[in-house]
């Protein structure tokens, strides 16, 4: 077996196996992990060796180490004696600090998403306590755990993994023309094409040094694959970095008839092809393609001050400014927006002391739509996880009773627990439950009915990376069913003279204005009331729903609409 020279250390291990340490050699190996407060190349390149393999005390080197044995499908197995350590009764993870930890976190969380098992989320998983759920994954996956990953790391995680699964389609079609045959990119073990993605995406999206793409993925590969898939990614990075140089990569040409245009742009712009054909349908060429650009870009986050707790947004804004985050006042009063630093807000504790929840002014504006009063009773159709109920209960200012149903108990759950932590417990009532049922069961009317529904999501495509590989354009129409049959419900909630608002979070006429029009169709008690005087001028379509764009108004995609009940 030859050995391999790892970088300043004396140690030898097997070709292309991992340097593996227990976890007692992390803290010092932390301290080495790049210095804060520089550029996110500089922090790519801190990644490259020696200086990551240098950082490693070298006398916590000699205590620990053991290795990994490659079995003879390339699959990583632990050598028995190492891979059962224990301190007491809790497992001690085996720590490789040889690869780069971010790309190994980042591939994983890939591999999962592809497998749907992962929501690709832009707010970290540590934040969620989830964190160490995940290095259980990346053990099981590549054989080994990284260290602990610092803010900055799972900054890096989160763009990588939220930009690959992105451009995954674009990505993919540079990769499969880059394979020698086409059955090579077909037969890819997973995890190989994940550590491939990244590298396209870094190489492509990010401006991170060429060496070091190439050098960390070749690791990556050769350390929890086998040697053979480090010189595949090198070869296909290599082949990529030179296209790119050249201005020569091989994209398909937007020519011929409607379809096979929209084919090419679903590459080049990286959307499933049935989005591409709708938007360019509905919304013109050149809107489809900046909605598109939009999608594609890192999304910005809005940061709603909780006023029930008796703060101010200056006191966000204070809170911000402590953290450096960069933030932007937002045309709603209660709102701030950020672009990066959401990392600081979350391990600042800002939503967890109640001071802050994220919501998108989008959402904010469907609240103002709905408009609520003090002494006002309102029924919130599916709430969960609650962000427009919360904003809704704050507006009562302490006077009146929002409802909460969700068929969803868990998201209820978190919903209630997030409602104590902002002071709203004794507003909000939780109700579990199938609205469809409970609307025909129930004798209770409100003043108030919001039915923010289920729906496409095609207005959050920014913020949800992943969601335009989920949906199928048949989906669409199962959606359009259940919108009608709830809608159908709330208005069995709604008194009369009372309100109903319908909302979505998409922006296709087919999911909004159309389920209005065959919802007044069949319910002539309730009569479309303009938004007139709830939002500002700009916000209101030209039959008086709300409509927020993306492309118009730099925010999530957002719909409304105010429906009066007749008095008898
Ligand atoms: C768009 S989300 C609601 C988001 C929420 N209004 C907010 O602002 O945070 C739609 C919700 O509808 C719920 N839902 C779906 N079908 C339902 C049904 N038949 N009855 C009640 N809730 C339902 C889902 O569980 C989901 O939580």
């Amino acid at each position: 077996m030859e050995a391999k020279a790892l970088p300043l250390t004396h140690f030898r291990a097997r070709a292309g196996s991992p340097l593996l340490l227990s976890a007692d050699a992390s803290s010092a190996a932390r301290k080495g992990s790049g210095a804060p407060g520089r550029s996110m190349a500089s922090r790519y390149d801190a990644g490259a060796p020696p200086s990551r393999a240098g950082t490693v005390a070298e006398p916590m080197l000699q205590l620990n180490f053991a290795v990994c044995l490659v079995g003879m499908n390339g699959v990583p197995k632990l050598n028995p004696k190492f891979s059962t350590k224990r301190a007491g009764t809790s497992k001690v993870p085996i720590i490789n600090f040889e690869v780069s930890h971010h790309r190994a976190v980042a591939a994983v969380r890939l591999l999962r998403a592809d497998k749907g098992k992962a929501f690709v989320d832009l707010l970290n998983e540590k934040a969620n306590d989830s964190g160490e759920n995940e290095m259980g994954y990346v053990e099981r996956t590549l054989g080994f755990s990284t260290r602990h990953l610092d803010d900055r790391d799972i900054r890096l995680v989160t763009v990588i993994v939220a930009g690959t699964v992105r451009w995954k389609r674009y990505i993919d079609y540079l990769i499969m023309s880059l394979c020698s045959e086409e059955k090579v990119f077909s037969n890819m073990e997973p995890l190989l094409l994940q550590i491939l993605r990244i590298g396209f995406f870094e190489i492509l999206k990010l401006n991170v040094p060429a060496y070091a793409v190439v050098d960390e993925n070749v690791r990556l590969a050769k350390v929890a694959l086998r040697p053979g898939a480090g010189n595949m990614v090198n070869a296909i990075l290599r082949k990529l970095l030179l296209l790119k140089e050249t201005d020569s990569l091989p994209l398909p040409k937007i020519e011929g008839d409607d379809r096979a245009q929209a084919r090419a742009l679903s590459i080049i712009y990286s959307h499933p092809v049935w989005m591409v054909r709708r938007w360019i349908r509905f919304l013109g060429k050149d809107e489809a393609l900046k909605l598109m650009n939009w999608n594609n870009s890192d999304p910005y986050f809005s940061l709603r001050v909780n006023t029930t707790n008796g703060y101010t947004r200056d006191d966000l804004v204070n809170r911000l400014e402590d953290l450096q985050v960069h933030y932007e006042k937002s045309i709603m009063d209660e709102f701030v927006r950020i672009r990066e630093g959401m990392q600081a807000v979350l391990q600042a504790g800002l939503l967890k002391e109640g001071m802050c929840a994220v919501q998108d002014e989008s959402a904010g504006f469907v609240v103002s739509v709905v408009d609520p009063q003090p002494g006002e009773t309102i029924m919130d159709c599916c709430a969960a996880p609650g962000g427009k109920t919360f904003f809704m209960a704050s507006r009562l200012a302490g006077q009146g009773k929002v409802s909460a149903l969700d068929i969803n108990k868990g998201r209820l759950r978190i919903l209630m627990e997030a409602a104590k932590c902002h002071n709203l417990d004794d507003i909000i009532t939780d109700i579990h439950g199938d609205l469809r049922l409970y609307a025909k069961e129930s004798t209770a009317t409100y003043d108030k009915v919001l039915l923010d529904a289920p729906c496409s999501g095609l207005g959050v495509l920014s913020k949800r990376a992943d969601l335009r590989w989920n949906r199928q354009f048949e989906d669409l129409e199962e959606l359009v069913c259940l919108q009608d049959e709830l809608l159908d419900s709330a208005s069995l909630l709604v008194k009369p003279g009372g309100i109903l608002i319908y909302s979505t979070c998409s922006i296709d006429h087919e999911e909004n204005e159309n389920r209005v029009t065959a919802f007044v169709q069949r319910h002539p008690e309730f009569t479309p009331q303009g938004v007139q005087g709830f939002v500002p001028a700009e916000f209101i379509t030209d039959d008086g729903f709300y409509s927020s764009s993306p492309t118009k108004h730099s925010l999530d995609g957002a719909f409304a609409a105010r429906l009066v009940r007749s008095m008898h």
